[in-house]
């Protein structure tokens, strides 16, 4: 048996944001690699902020205090000597409504290299064909990738997003809702594509409800109000949830 590595230690971690509204109360969880870890519960409970914290987009919101640990491979993130330019290619994000940039297919692949100064031709062709495969969406769009990315279907567009991640070679891959605006069958296609390259990525996904919490996750963490409820592996929250406010939510009792 494997026994799955801690790609990320979170420590005793407290949000709160200039209007006092305190989105994440003492959080400590430990997150494995090669391994999908769902974040789940009602909205407001904290998961967005958890996930805006691990790749510090949280720099760029009105956020008055943010104390504890983030580690990463042993290393703190919220260090102030991290650059956060560089914890985002290591850390990527994949938002609920798919956000392509309004150039062509290959250019959404190939922005971030671009932006970190990769200028050779036959580098970026190889990077992303190579990101539109890992995202298995190179033979849908092999023959047109200087169509506009709008131009392809929802699905396909989130699919993309996705790419242009894989592209810039990240060790963790958050997924924020990511279907919540796709199809099921766009939905079942991105769920099995996760579970492949759960062998290779640290991924972190926020479900858009519990039936898919249950479907994904490895390692399950329940949030409700800023804290961190219930945390278990496998389907065991799902299955014997040990608090009853997790249970409370995964009957329905509160939404
Ligand atoms: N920029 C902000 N300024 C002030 N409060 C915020 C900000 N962002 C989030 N919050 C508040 O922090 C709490 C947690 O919100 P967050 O979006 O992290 O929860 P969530 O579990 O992801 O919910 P949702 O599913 O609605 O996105 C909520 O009370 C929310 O209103």
């Amino acid at each position: 048996m494997v026994i799955p590595m801690d790609k990320i230690v979170i420590e005793h971690l407290n949000l709160t944001y200039q209007d006092g509204t305190e989105s994440l109360r003492d959080v400590n969880l430990r997150i494995a690699s090669n391994a999908i870890t769902v974040f789940f519960g009602p909205a407001g409970g904290g998961k967005s902020s958890m996930l805006r914290v691990l790749n510090r987009l949280n720099d760029q919101t009105d956020v008055a205090r943010l104390t504890g640990n983030v580690l990463l491979n042993g290393k703190n993130i919220l260090s102030p000597s991290v650059d956060p330019v560089t914890l985002r290619r290591k850390v990527g994000i994949v938002f609920s409504r798919p956000v392509t940039l309004p150039l062509t297919i290959y250019e959404n692949v190939a922005y971030g290299l671009r932006l970190m100064g990769e200028k050779r031709k036959s580098r970026l062709d190889d990077a992303v064909e190579q990101a539109l495969r890992l995202a298995v969406l190179w033979d849908e769009v092999y023959d047109r990738l200087n169509a506009p990315a709008n131009a392809i279907s929802g699905g396909q567009q989130q699919r993309l997003c996705l790419a242009r991640v894989l592209a810039l070679e990240p060790e963790v891959i958050m997924l924020d809702e990511p279907t919540s605006a796709l199809d099921p069958v766009s939905t079942s296609k991105i769920e099995s594509l996760m579970q492949e390259l759960k062998q290779r990525f640290t991924i972190i996904w926020v479900p858009h409800n519990v039936q898919q919490a249950a479907r994904m996750a490895d390692f399950a963490a329940f949030f409700l109000q800023g804290e961190l409820v219930e945390f278990a592996a496998d389907k065991q929250l799902f299955v014997y949830p040990k608090d009853k406010r997790t249970q409370d939510y995964m009957e329905g009792k509160f939404g």
